[in-house]
């Protein structure tokens, strides 16, 4: 599992080691692996390190200091190091000491003096970074084209939150310390390849973790000598409709393809969800479809009275549920059909559905916001998103952050209804079934865009990522055997 620590918890974990150590060691322990990485950076991209050119953008606080630092290091290695300093009175003493004793350069930042790096140094801000970048450094970051190293966090991006409400830096590499933050895993396309250095902090437990990919795999359900269709779990999909028969079918078919137990529809779709999977056991309505250990409802079912009533009829039942689509939308119009129910039940809004459910959407702080609906109703809630989160009525959150977008594909969400479904179904927890689920629906999305090679992708459909959710399951089942 990894972690992601609030900035005040890295913080209270920095203070008791900056009290105990020599000034300055834990900055140089950060320094010393920043340099490290932005050595192994040039050599990646330019074939050599000494004699090439990096630029430092330096703020008023220790996260430029870390720059600093970091420049001293790299000139013993013969870069050739400037240091652009944004508030020259206030820039950290030792480290611009350290790095004019080494032969470094240091001048006021100025557009005009960015010059031609081959690498720069983002140590504008770091945990302390609050809001855009203020206009002087957004001037001067606008007109770099060399590829920018984050010092912690990439300045002008929440630490937080990974909200962005104005210019900010786009890293390629961003080198923490110490801990991830939330920004690392909240803004991946800000902070790029994120890299950590170890400094000695000792760290609680936090509430944001993502599970590595081969633990989602060593704990994929698969039959063993004494399943069969039944004892792997049995889902019950309530999804499509007279108008909307392929949510029905996507739906149905995710469910088919995360597991082997048997999967249950119940709905008017039954004659093209049996077209396309023969394997489904079909009924017209939900008090007609048989015994389930867990329901989906939602995707492509409508809002009306009736649907409205077999979600009330779904709900009633002491089942894990999960809830999506077209069931948020009448879960919207009375909240009571789910508050205090005690079988797990599982939201999965977007942004949007979210905005429904509780008047408000996300946004900036999507963790916060997630699990405060959560919590709120007592419900496991997952938000999708490139960084999808997963929270528990508890306030721990899965994180997953998809590596990409090609999953934004109408259809996309009723595959991954399906297939979180059936987890739940197998016994997973409904966060631990996202989490997995989501996981998985973004290996296969990504499997369908690039067509299974690794070269560029292209824009996918709801039916593809479908078609390679096997592939997806088998790659992460792979990375836990080896
Ligand atoms: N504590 C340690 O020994 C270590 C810390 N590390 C590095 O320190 C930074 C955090 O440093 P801090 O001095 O708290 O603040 P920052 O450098 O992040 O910010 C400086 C200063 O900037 C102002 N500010 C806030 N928002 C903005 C903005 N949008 N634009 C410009 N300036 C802004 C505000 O006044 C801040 O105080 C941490 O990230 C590490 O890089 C080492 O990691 C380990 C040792
Ligand atoms: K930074």
């Amino acid at each position: 599992m990894r972690r992601y620590y609030p900035c005040e918890q890295v913080r209270a974990a920095e203070a008791p080691l900056l009290a105990a150590l020599p000034e300055g060691t834990l900055m140089r322990r950060a320094a010393f692996g920043l340099a490290r990485v932005a050595a192994t950076e040039l050599r990646a991209r330019t074939g050599s390190v000494a004699g090439r050119r990096v630029s430092l953008l330096v703020g008023s606080g220790d996260n430029g200091g870390d720059a600093l630092w970091a420049g001293a290091f790299l000139r013993r290695r013969g870069v050739a190091v400037t240091a652009l300093l944004l508030d020259p009175e206030r820039a950290h003493r030792a480290g611009a000491a350290a790095l004019r004793t080494a032969g470094g350069r240091l001048v006021p930042a100025d557009p005009g003096r960015i010059g031609d790096p081959d690498l720069v140094l983002d140590g504008i801000v770091g945990i302390s970074g609050r809001g855009p970048l203020r206009p002087a450094a957004a001037t001067v970051v606008e007109q770099i084209t060399a590829p920018i190293v984050a010092v912690d966090t990439p300045s002008g991006v929440d630490p937080d939150t990974g909200a962005v409400d104005g210019p900010a830096v786009t890293a390629a590499v961003t080198v923490t310390f110490g801990a991830y933050k939330p920004v690392h895993v909240l803004a991946p396309a800000r902070c790029g390849r994120v890299e950590l250095v170890d400094i000695g902090l000792e760290l609680p437990p936090s509430h944001l973790v993502a599970a590595e990919p081969a633990e989602i795999g060593a704990i994929w359900p698969v039959p063993g000598a004494d399943d069969d269709k039944y004892s792997q779990g049995v889902v019950g999909i309530v999804a499509g409709s007279a108008r909307f028969p392929g949510a029905g079918v996507l739906c149905a078919g995710g469910a088919v393809a995360a597991t082997s137990g048997m999967v249950r529809y119940a709905g008017s779709a039954a004659p093209v969800v049996l077209a396309r999977f023969p394997e489904v056991v079909a009924a017209p309505s939900f008090a007609e479809a048989g015994r389930v250990q867990a329901w989906v409802f939602g995707p492509g079912g409508g809002t009306d009275h009736q649907a409205a009533d077999t979600l009330r009829e779904v709900l009633a039942t002491d089942l894990p549920v999960l809830i999506d689509a077209d069931g948020l939308t009448l879960l919207s119009r009375q909240p009571e059909l789910v508050r205090g129910r005690d079988a797990p039940t599982l939201l999965t809004p977007h942004a949007g559905e979210f905005a429904r459910l509780t008047g408000r959407r996300p946004e900036p702080d999507r963790v916060t916001a997630v699990r405060a609906l959560a919590a709120d109703w007592g419900v496991h809630v997952l938000l999708k998103g490139r960084s999808t989160l997963i929270a528990n009525p508890d306030g721990h959150v899965f994180v997953n952050e998809a590596g990409g977008s090609w999953a934004a594909t109408a259809g996309a969400g009723d595959v991954l209804s399906g297939m979180i479904g059936a987890l739940m179904s197998a016994g997973m927890a409904p966060d631990l079934a996202g989490a997995a689920g989501a996981r998985a629906h973004a290996v296969a999305a990504d499997t369908a865009a690039r067509g299974g090679a690794d070269g560029a992708g292209a824009p996918t459909s709801a039916s593809a990522i479908l078609d390679r959710v096997p592939a997806a399951v088998r790659r992460l089942r792979s990375m836990a055997e080896s």
